[in-house]
This record gives structure tokens, sequence and C-alpha cells, in this order.
């Protein structure tokens, strides 16, 4: 007989969004996402400090479609400038699959575009539940003054591919003006390679 994956738990604490056990981590502080902000004067300012942008902490299972990944994301409250501190983003490498983000704590927004040009965003708050449809690449962004918490089930074989987010990011920024969150256009966007 073939060995059984075994089902298990993990225990998520609502109160700070940590897993236990913590799972494989990501850590990203600006210096690992520096080129991703458009006021790159602000980026300079702030590397001395090279605040925490966030924590993913990452269930391991194995990468196959047979599987669901799953995985919680602190993202920090702060700004660059004025654009808000958010997650690098990115298309799954296996373009067609889905991904379900749940908002635990905090508020912010979920950005997303397609290939082709295609944009939305949803606001997230404690109890939205997103689904980021297959293709559409995604981003969150935390627009509020606490962590912005929120857990995320996509399949295991989904991958991630930056591409062209890495250098010219999305198609909106999402940016305070007068103290209310907004979108506004990237002028980078569009732009890599072209
Ligand atoms: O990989 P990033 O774009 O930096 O996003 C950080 C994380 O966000 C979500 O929680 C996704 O489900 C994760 O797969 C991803 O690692």
């Amino acid at each position: 007989m073939t060995e059984k994956f075994m089902p298990f738990v993990t225990e998520l604490d609502f109160a700070t969004g940590k897993l236990n056990p913590e799972g494989h981590v990501i850590t990203r502080n600006l210096s690992h996402m520096k080129d991703m902000y458009y006021d790159q004067e602000a980026v300079r300012q702030l590397l001395g400090q090279n605040p925490l942008i966030y924590v993913v902490y990452n269930v391991v299972v194995p990468e196959t479609a047979a599987h669901i990944q799953h995985c919680v994301t602190i993202l920090y409250p702060g700004k660059v400038g004025n654009e808000y501190f958010m997650t690098k983003g990115h298309y799954h490498e296996v373009l067609d699959r889905a991904e379900i983000y749940f908002c635990l704590k905090g508020k912010g927004q979920l950005l997303m575009q397609t290939q082709d040009g295609a944009f939305a965003s949803i606001d997230m708050v404690p109890g939205s539940v997103a689904y980021v449809a297959p293709e559409w690449a995604h981003r969150t962004v935390n627009t509020g003054d606490e962590p912005f918490v929120f857990f995320a089930a996509y399949p295991g074989d989904a991958g991630h591919n930056y591409g062209d987010i890495e250098t010219e990011g999305f198609a909106k920024l999402s940016v305070e003006q007068n103290g209310e969150a907004v979108l506004v256009d990237n002028p980078r966007y569009g732009k890599a390679g072209k």
C-alpha cells in the first residue's frame, strides 16, 4: 500500500496572525523590494531603517495540484512617501490557478490585474473573503494603521511569477491623499522592456 499523506492541523493565533507551527516563513523588509515603490527618494531615506513590511507564514504541503497551499500574511502599516506598504504581488506561474483571501484583522486593498490590461480592486476588512480568479495577478496593500492580517489558500502547484511586476508594478498605485487611500495611475506601468 502507498503511504498516505496524513491530515494535520495548524493553529492560527487571531491576536497576532501567527501560525503554530510557523511553517516556512518569508520576511520582507524594504530592502527586498526597494525598486517596487514609486518614490525612490523616499526609499533612499527609509532604507537606513529598512522597515519590516510583511511576514508570511506558509504551511508546508507538497507543491502539487492535489494539495492546497495555505498561509497567513501580516502586512504592517506604513508608507514609502505617500504609497502604502504592500506585498510584491505576483501572477501564478501556472496562470490559471485561483486563490482565496480571507481578511482576519486590519484593513487593506487587494489589487488585481491581468496580462491583457484589466484591473480590479477589492477593499478588505475583517470577514471579507475575496476570490482572486484564475489569471489575475494579486497584491495587497495596508491602508490602515494596524497590521493587516489575512489568510490565503491556493492550489499547490500554482507557483509565483513576479515577471513585469518586479520592474513596473501594478496599473494603479495605492496612495494616501488628504488622509484617504486612493488609487492613482502608475506612471511606470506598461513600460518594462518596451
Ligand atoms: O509573494 P508576494 O507577492 O510577496 O506575496 C506574499 C504572499 O501573499 C499571499 O499570502 C500569497 O498567498 C502567498 O503565496 C504570497 O507569498
